[in-house]
Parts: structure tokens; sequence; C-alpha cells
């Protein structure tokens, strides 16, 4: 106990200044804050920062990043970042913690295994012809805004895939309903002036107001369900009917809506977000969307719809979603909170500590990815996963979707949305930048486009 004491060094702290410690630098711009404390820092591993009044430890490495979400998970939990998440999504995948997320996970895990996500495939790709078909209507000489055409169709998809078809007009009421309040508690979580719920502000009453026609509309659905006991094909169903092998135990309906809301909210501004991304990439690279194109072309040949499997079979369109998830990965920061004490070589974090993840810092880190602001899909090409010393890539280099037991439960399904959404577009159209157009990353709940992707296609 001595020995492992007397090793231990305190961790580097970021200077700051009174009281506020490093809170202005980290709001005026985010990621170069984040990123100047890696070149600062990098060697350190680590560095203690106090934004908000709290210290937080920002972890700089995968190997350290791994350990809190995978090695010693179970010492980390979500914390009170999560409180006002928690307000609107209830206590559904994302914001519970402990035994209940165990049990929730075990339920949820089987409705998102490959052969069921092939189910919702086809519910993809034809989402994804209608959307083509759709802006094959529009003015080929105008820019499309594609941040919200991409916005539109993963909000139909995801309402689908989630709810079903045979919902008619409470479809679109309740993708209206769904996003509204995404919206409203989007504003609260970024509105450092928000009072507490229970003060009758516009902001409180709205989101109120939102929360109420979500659950109306959710129950409802749910009520049917149960009254007809239909089968569908789509996630609702397949968490209506999971139960827990371990007590034979299925979900509540208040858990249930909890995870529907969960699904949508983490699902949908995500898959918007990168697609956006992605499309504006491919249209600054003309060189890149040649190769892409001439893969879809290859793999569907005379045909116009792609099939699941054909989604598969494109290891160039992977890596081209993969190096868009690199360069601006949507969740960019993920929090934790230490419950135990941990120790990191000769550093220790205490319990009840902060830490800070970054998926944005560690895929910008120049020791692993060389000029790490370059778009250059072939970074994920089998043969050069390597780093700079030409060893194997750690695995937590990239991590888009998170890791650990709390990675992302949709990270198939946003994978193969993407495909999907891509694979028809790219074959239809001809992507084209729109001359001057260079857009920053701003970073909200999402790494969003700090303004509308436009492109032309024609
Ligand atoms: C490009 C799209 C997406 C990205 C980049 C993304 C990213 C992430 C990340 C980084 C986490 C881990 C958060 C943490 O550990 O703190 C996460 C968790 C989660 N994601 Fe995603 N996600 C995407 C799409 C989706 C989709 C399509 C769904 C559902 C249909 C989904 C549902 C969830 C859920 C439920 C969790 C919580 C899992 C748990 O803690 O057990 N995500 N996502």
């Amino acid at each position: 106990m001595e020995t492992a004491l007397s090793s231990t060094r305190a961790i580097p702290v970021h200077p700051g200044l009174p009281v506020v410690g490093n809170t202005l630098s980290y709001l005026r711009d985010p990621l170069a804050f984040l990123r100047g404390l890696q070149q600062q820092y990098g060697s350190e591993r680590m560095v203690r920062i106090s934004v908000g009044g709290r210290l937080t430890t920002l972890m700089l490495k995968p190997e350290e990043t791994k350990q809190v979400l995978q090695e010693n998970n179970r010492n980390y939990g979500r914390g009170k970042s999560f409180a006002i998440l928690r307000e609107f999504l209830g206590n559904g995948l994302l914001t519970s913690d402990g035994d209940f997320w165990r049990r929730q996970r075990r339920l949820a895990q089987p409705a998102f295994h490959r052969q069921k996500l092939i189910l919702l495939a086809e519910t993809m790709i034809s989402e994804a012809v209608a959307w083509a078909e759709r802006l094959e209507t529009m003015d080929r000489q105008k820019p499309v805004n594609i941040s919200a055409a991409t916005t539109d169709v993963t909000l139909r998809i995801v309402t689908k895939t989630l709810f079903g078809s045979d919902l008619g007009s409470r479809s679109s009421d309740l993708g209206r309903a769904l996003s509204h309040l995404n919206h409203v508690a989007n504003n609260a979580v970024i509105n450092p002036f928000r009072l507490p719920k229970w003060v009758p502000t516009p902001d409180n009453r709205a989101f109120e107001k939102a929360r109420r026609e979500v659950d109306q509309l959710i129950f409802s659905i749910i009520e049917t369900r149960q009254r007809t006991g239909e089968s569908h094909d789509d996630l609702l169903d397949m968490l209506l009917r999971a139960t827990d092998d371990e007590t034979g135990e299925g979900m509540s309906d208040a858990q249930l809506r909890d995870e529907m809301v969960t699904l949508f909210t983490a699902g949908q501004e995500t898959t918007a977000t990168s697609m956006a991304w992605t499309l504006y990439l491919l249209a600054q690279h003309p060189d890149v969307l040649a190769r892409v194109k001439a893969e879809i072309s290859t793999t569907l040949g005379p045909r116009d719809r792609p099939s699941a499997d054909d989604l598969r079979a494109m290891p160039f369109l992977s890596q081209v979603i993969n190096e868009s998830l690199r360069l601006y990965p949507p969740a960019w920061v993920m929090s934790r909170l230490s419950l135990g004490p941990d120790r990191f070589g000769e550093y220790m974090i205490d319990a009840n500590q902060g830490v800070l993840l970054s998926p944005y810092v560690l895929h910008h880190d120049p020791a692993t990815w060389p000029k790490p602001d370059q778009f250059n899909p072939d970074r994920f090409a089998p043969e050069l996963m390597k780093d700079k010393s030409d060893r194997e890539r750690h695995p937590y280099s990239f991590i888009p979707f998170g890791g650990g037991p709390r990675l992302c439960i949709g990270n198939q399904f946003a994978l193969m949305e993407m495909q999907a959404l891509l694979t028809v577009l790219l074959h239809r159209f001809d992507l084209q930048s729109v001359p001057g157009l260079h857009i920053k990353p701003q970073p909200l709940i999402t790494l969003r486009p700090k303004q509308a992707v436009r492109v032309f296609l024609r």
C-alpha cells in the first residue's frame, strides 16, 4: 500500500482564471481548447481542467479511455451532466445506470442483432429510394440544403423502424412531436441560464407541452399494439416481446416509453449529422467521390435498388463513412463520474471525480493520425490500419460509437442506414460542391456543421 501511494503523482492541472477556471476558454472554442490541451499535455496522458465550477479529468490517450469505458467501466457512472437529458428521456438506456441499466440493455440488445437489423434494412432502403425520388423533383440548378434533407429522411426512417408503418397520420404527428421535444431539450441543455423546470418560463412550458404530446402518442401506440396483438417487424414489437432471461419479466409501459424516446433521440440527429458531414466531404473531394460511385456502380450493376447484402459488400463506402466519423464524431465528448478511486499508472483518480472522454480529441491525435485534419478514407484500408510507428492502431483511437459495455447499441443500425442512403443517392446523382463553401463544426450536444450544408445534386 505504501509503495502504491509513494509512486503516485499529481495529475497536471491546466492553469485558469480565479473562480471561473478554464470555463471561458472552453466556451469560446471547445474544440480548439481540447486540441490545445492534447498538444500541451499529450505526453502526460491526462489533464485536469476546471469548467463550470467543476474539476474534470480529460483523458488524452486511447489506453486510459479504454480503462474508463471498458476495463474498469463499473467504476464510472453517468453523473450530474445527464440530469437534463433524464428529464425528457426518462430512465432509458442512455441515462440510466447500474443494475437497472444492465437489465434494460439485456432486454434491448437482441432487437439490434444483425439478423433483426436485416429486417429493418428493407425499410431503410425503401425510404432511401423515396427520398431520392423527392430530391429528383427539385431544381437541379439550385444547391440543395442537404442538412435539411438528411434530417427529413432520418426522421422518417427512425419513426418507421421504431414504431412501424401502420401508424398512418399518427406517424407524421409522432415524428413532429418527437423532433419538437428534441429541439426544446437541446435548447434546455445548452442554455446556461435555464431556470428549474417547475418555474413556468416559456421554455419550460414548451418542454412540458412537447413531452405531454409525445407521451400521449406513444402510450396510445403501445395500447393499440397490446390490444390487437398484431405482429410487426419493428423495434417497438421487439421490445414489447422482450423478456429477461434471468427473471422472465418484460418492460413496463413507462419503461417502453422511455426506451422508445431514447432510441429516437440518440439515433436521429447523430445519423442526420453524420450524413450531412459525409456528403459535404464527398462534394469537396471529387477523387474520393468518383471511387465511391464506381464501387456502387459495380456492386449494383443494372439495378437501381440495393439489397441488404449489397450494403455490406462495399468496403470503400465503409471507409468513407469511418473517415467522416473520425473527422466529425457526432458524440464529440462523453462524461462520466468516478464511483470509487481508480489508478492509471502513477496517477490516481479519487471517487466522485468528473472524467471527460473525447472521441474528437482521440480522432485528431497526430501520433495516431498523421495530418489529422485531412480527409483520407484510405486510412481505414485494412493494410494501412497502422499508427505513426507502424504499430497496429489502438482500437480506442477510433471510438465514434463509444466503447465497452455502453457501446452505442445502434451502431450497426446507423452504419446500415448511412450505407443505404449514400448508395441510393450517389447512384442517382452527381454531387458537386458549392464554390467557396467551407463549413466549420459547431460542438453542441452533437458536433454539427455550423451552417447548413448545401450541395448541387445533378
Ligand atoms: C452516427 C450515428 C451515431 C453515433 C455517432 C452514436 C454515438 C453514440 C455514442 C458515442 C454512445 C456512447 C455514449 C456514452 O458512452 O456516453 C452512444 C450510445 C447510445 N446510442 Fe448511439 N450513436 C449513433 C446512432 C445511434 C442510433 C441509430 C441509435 C438507435 C437506433 C442509437 C442509440 C444509442 C443508445 C440507446 C445509446 C446508449 C447505450 C447504453 O448506454 O447502453 N445511437 N451512441
